[in-house]
C-alpha cells in the first residue's frame, strides 16, 4: 500500500545544537535504512521550508504507524498521511 506523508519539523528553538544535531543524524540513519528496505520509495524536499513530502510504501495501515513513530523526529513533526492508488493514465507498472 502506498502513502503520501507531509512531515513538518518544528524543533524547539531552546534544543541545544547538539541535541538536534544527534537526534537528525538518528533520523537520518533511520530514513536511509528504511529506504534501502523498499519501505521509503521517496523523500523530497520541500523547498523553502524544513519539510518533506515521502511516499511510503508498506503492507498495511498499522505498519505505517510503526514506521513512522519510530522516527527519531517524530515527537517534533507535524505529520499528515494520505492513501494513493494508481492513476489509470498513469505508465508505471509498479504504481499500486
Ligand atoms: O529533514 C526532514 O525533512 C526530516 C527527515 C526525514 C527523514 C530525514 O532524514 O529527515
Amino acid at each position: 500500500m502506498l502513502f503520501k506523508v507531509e512531515m513538518k519539523v518544528n524543533l524547539p528553538t531552546d534544543m541545544p545544537a547538539e541535541v538536534a544535531a544527534e537526534i537528525k543524524a538518528r533520523e537520518k540513519a533511520y530514513a536511509q535504512g528504511l529506504q534501502e528496505k523498499g519501505k521509503w520509495r521517496h523523500l523530497w524536499r520541500v523547498a523553502g521550508s524544513y519539510a518533506n513530502v515521502s511516499i511510503f510504501d508498506v503492507e498495511d495501515n498499522a505498519e505505517l504507524q510503526d514506521l513512522i513513530s519510530n522516527l527519531p523526529l517524530f515527537p517534533y513533526m507535524d505529520i499528515t498521511v494520505a492513501p494513493l492508488c494508481r492513476h489509470p493514465s498513469s505508465i508505471h507498472e509498479d504504481d499500486r
